[in-house]
């Protein structure tokens, strides 16, 4: 049963068909996979680090901007003034709770050109409070531990304005300017600081300027990899270092990145899928239902109509006629169907030839011995069922060796062919089979025949022969060609069967032979050879 099924052809389609469905859904899984993940990935790897690019300008725009502010403050006689002691009520009159509140920066921190501390203002990152010192104790503790990072940046060529991270001892942007006069003339008289912390307010600020979020945190300075994304639920959180003016440590400037567009572009890639698994599903039910309808249904019409044919042994004349729908088809069905019928009626032609040759003498074209045979034991079988009378006669040529022998073997074919239609004639009117059973010799079936009749019907055959006139120079019976025939008929409850008959006939012709030819005999089986009926042409 499963191999009936995979042998037929809509199994064969189904299972063709449904292999290509799954090598494309495998291919595009594959092209899925290789081609337009990564590539989505690498579009989203972009899109993050130009968000990182954007939040590493905006950092550095405020370093600029806090540079800009520390070298207007640093270039100014007051200042200048101020670290050399010659402005006693500097701090008095530019330092305020306000002030730093409104600049946005933390601390200010002032060294003379010995680079000790001068002067240190600002709002403690606890309290929140305004503190101005000239050191780093009592109410300015908080920004002691600023001093000595500070200083050690004065060792590094301090001479030119400069803005720096610091991760230590805050994460906080610092930038730095030699204290000069108004007109930029030197010389430096000290340095001035200015630190902003990186705290939320900060933070708070680059978010608002650059839209995207924004986290700072320390690094240690022998991190390895630069940058780094994690994933964590549908949000990438992108790193990426930045140096700091600490040798130890780094800036982490970190930002979060929805990944809606990636997973918009994957959810519209599943779709595609499905949908065009969908639709392949639909083009293998379309093309299976085709299938069906124009290949397979004429197909098994076919088939019924051969099946339908077998009881008539695939005889067109007789059995059910091929459908219009069928022959008149346009396609290779309808040419198959046409070409089907068309062998079928060759076929046909042929066995009908063939039957012909089987039952039938190619020379005389008169029955053959088989098909004589068969009608004489169905005739047979009728007389035993109904009794009506049968009679059977079995005729020779006489002397045709010597016909043979003198005119030819052509000859003598030409006369059998005309003797055996001087018979047909005769025989054919009234109703009586007649067959070539043997080289020169017929026999006939004289159905609902007595005896009686049979021998008149056969003397009349035996002068019709006669009448022919067909010369026969050398026969010793006369000039013309004469025939013997032999007749017996079936008497109830005593012929055993077709052959017992004809064997009865066969006797009266020998008898006929032996008594001079050119003669008719009766079957008689109570009489003695000589004393068989005997009925000359004569
Ligand atoms: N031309 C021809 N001769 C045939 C054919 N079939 C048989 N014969 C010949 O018919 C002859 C029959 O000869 P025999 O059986 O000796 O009998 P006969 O010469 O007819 O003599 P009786 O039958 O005794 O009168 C043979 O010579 C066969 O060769 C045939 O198809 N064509």
């Amino acid at each position: 049963m499963p191999l009936m099924l995979i042998s037929s052809l809509r199994s064969r389609f189904l299972l063709a068909l449904g292999g290509v469905l799954l090598m494309a859904l495998l291919a595009l899984m594959m092209i899925g996979k290789w081609i337009v993940l990564p590539a989505l990935l690498a579009e989203e790897r972009s899109l993050v680090s130009q968000q990182l690019d954007r939040l590493e300008r905006s950092l550095a725009l405020n370093q600029e901007q806090l540079l800009a502010q520390v070298r207007d403050w640093a270039t100014w006689d007051d200042t200048y003034e101020f670290v050399q002691d010659a402005y006693p009520r500097y701090a008095e009159v530019n330092f305020s709770q306000n002030m730093f509140e409104e600049m946005g920066y933390h601390l200010m921190v002032f060294f003379d050109s010995d680079k000790e501390v001068h002067w240190i203002a600002g709002l403690d990152p606890q309290s929140g409070r305004y503190a101005s010192c000239s050191e780093a104790d009592d109410s300015c503790r908080w920004a002691a531990p600023y001093i000595r990072p500070l200083q050690a940046s004065l060792a590094n060529d301090p001479s030119e304005g400069r803005s720096d991270v610091y991760t230590q001892p805050s994460l906080a942007i610092i930038a730095s300017n030699p204290i000069l006069r108004t007109d930029e003339s030197g010389p430096a008289q000290g340095w001035l600081f200015k630190v902003r912390h990186m705290d939320d307010e900060f933070t708070n600020m680059m978010e608002a300027h650059t839209g995207l979020a924004v986290t700072f945190d320390t690094a240690a300075a022998d991190t390895e990899i630069p940058s780094s994304y994690t994933i964590d639920e549908g949000i990438i959180l992108a790193r990426r270092l930045l140096p700091s003016a600490q040798d130890h440590s780094m800036l982490s400037l970190g930002t979060l990145f929805d990944r809606d567009n990636y997973r918009a572009s994957f959810t519209t890639f599943v779709y595609a899928l499905l949908w065009t698994g969908g639709l392949m599903l639909l083009v293998i039910a379309t093309v299976l239902l085709l299938l069906e309808r124009m290949v397979l249904q004429p197909l098994r019409a076919l088939t019924r109509f051969t099946k339908q044919l077998e009881p008539y042994q695939l005889n067109l004349h007789l059995g059910p006629r091929l459908s219009h729908r069928l022959r008149n088809r346009n396609d290779e069905i309808g040419s198959l169907a046409r070409e089907f019928e068309a062998q079928l009626l060759r076929q046909e032609q042929l066995t009908d030839e063939l039957r012909e040759l089987s039952t039938h003498d190619a020379l005389t074209g008169l029955p053959n011995r088989r098909f004589f045979d068969a009608k004489l034991n169905e005739a047979v079988d009728a007389a035993r069922d109904t009794s009506r009378p049968l009679s059977v006669m079995m005729l020779d040529i006489d002397h045709f060796k010597l016909f043979n022998d003198h005119y030819g073997h052509p000859r003598g074919d030409l006369c059998l062919k005309e003797v055996a239609d001087c018979m047909k004639h005769h025989c054919e009117p009234h109703g009586v089979t007649i067959a070539r059973t043997g080289g020169e010799e017929f026999s006939a079936i004289l159905l609902h025949q007595p005896a009686q009749d049979a021998i008149r019907f056969a003397q009349e055959l035996c002068n019709s022969i006669a009448e022919m006139a067909y010369p026969h120079d050398f026969s010793p019976v006369a000039s013309h060609l004469t025939v013997s025939i032999g007749v017996a008929s079936y008497i109830h409850n005593e012929t055993r069967d077709a052959s017992a008959l004809m064997s009865a006939a066969d006797e009266a012709l020998y008898q006929a032979k032996n008594a001079g030819r050119n003669r008719v005999m009766l079957y008689d089986k109570t009489q003695p050879i000589n004393a068989a009926s005997v009925y000359t042409h004569e």
